[in-house]
């Protein structure tokens, strides 16, 4: 476009850019394994119709780092309204399945990413929860020391974020090249770069592959639906400090994309939670996004979503009192 330079490369952030990024295969698995101690770790999958591919990533974690090292002391799957066989294919994958809305009935239940990741606060007993993606489609088990490294070893850490090159291999013309991470680029990114400047440092700031303190996300209120990760990272910052979140480089991540039309509302939930963090004001439960497409006329037909932007409070605040700690 005429009279804008092309992007030029900025010098890579300060300090905590250089203290508090990690370069892909520096790990030691047997030095994390000391470094974890007695330290209860769970590898945790929000999933939601994943049938197609829980089952390897399940298997990859499992025999990598439960079986052949026991660096994770459980495989969690938490099966997310899903109508395929997801819970039956990751339980046979010999992941410990709960059904997200039989979890606590008693809070009731929401859809959505966010709501899976705080009921499995509810669910599993850990020290450190490590998230992953149900939906990766090749096989990556070294992430789950990558993002462990950091944490175990330095107690001011919080939450490690991963990072990665994203390629679009959804079909498009352009598969394969990194157009990935689409609400990252053009939604997360610029509005975090406005409210959020101290966030510029973060690579993937959606990633949804991070390890976090399970005491510490517990006393975080947590957007239902796609605005946790990026709600969790905030609140971190917010909480403890940037230096309590470190970032690893994990290589390249390949998983199932959705279709444009779908990122509309996970874009919003995004926003939403990006918004609700800014200095003042709450955000109504629950927006209806209008977006167009055409009609057997050909004219512009609106298509109504309604987008919830509810969020749950602290876990810690409605644990079982046996379990209060
Ligand atoms: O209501 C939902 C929506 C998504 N997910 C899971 O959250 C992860 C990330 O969601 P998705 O793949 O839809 O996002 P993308 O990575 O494509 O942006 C995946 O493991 C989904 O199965 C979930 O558990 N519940
Ligand atoms: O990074 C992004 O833009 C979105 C969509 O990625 P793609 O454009 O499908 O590669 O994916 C991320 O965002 C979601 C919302 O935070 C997370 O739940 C996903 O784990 C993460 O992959």
């Amino acid at each position: 476009m005429s009279g804008l330079r092309s992007g030029t490369a900025a010098a890579a952030g300060g300090d905590w850019f250089s203290s508090r990024t990690h370069r892909r295969g520096a790990v030691d698995p047997a030095a994390v394994l000391a470094a974890k101690g007695g330290r209860r770790v769970a590898v945790v999958l929000p999933a939601r119709d994943e049938a197609a591919t829980v089952g390897a990533v399940v298997t990859g974690v499992r025999r990598a780092w439960l079986e052949a090292v026991p660096l994770v002391d459980e495989v969690v799957v938490m099966d997310s309204d899903s109508v395929d066989d997801t819970g039956a294919v990751a339980r046979a994958a010999g992941a410990t399945v709960h059904r997200v809305r039989d979890v606590r009935p008693d809070l009731g239940g929401r859809p959505g990413k966010g709501e899976a990741i705080w009921k499995a606060q509810l669910a599993v007993d850990a020290d450190v929860l490590v998230f992953v993606d149900a939906d990766l489609t090749e096989s990556a088990p070294d992430l789950v020391p990558a993002l462990l490294a950091p944490l175990l070893a330095d107690d001011t850490v919080a939450l490690v974020k991963g990072f990665y090159d994203r390629p679009l291999r959804d079909g498009s013309p352009t598969a394969g090249e990194a157009h990935g991470g689409r609400v990252t680029e053009l939604v997360a990114r610029p509005l975090l770069t406005l409210l959020a400047p101290e966030l510029a440092d973060v690579v993937q700031p959606l990633a949804g592959e991070w390890a976090v303190r399970a005491d510490h996300l517990a006393s975080l209120s947590v957007p239902s639906g796609y605005g946790v990760d990026v709600a969790v990272l905030l609140d971190t910052v917010r909480a403890a400090g940037l230096d309590a979140v470190a970032q690893v480089d994990l290589g390249l991540r390949a998983h199932t994309h959705h279709g444009l039309a779908d990122l509309g509302p996970m874009a919003t939930q995004v926003m939403a939670a990006v918004l609700a963090r800014r200095a003042h004001g709450p955000l109504p439960a629950e927006v209806c996004l209008r977006q167009f497409t055409r009609d057997a006329a050909g004219d512009p037909q609106p298509v109504e979503r309604a987008v919830p932007l509810d969020e749950r409070p602290p876990a810690a605040a409605v644990r079982a009192p046996e379990r209060a700690s």
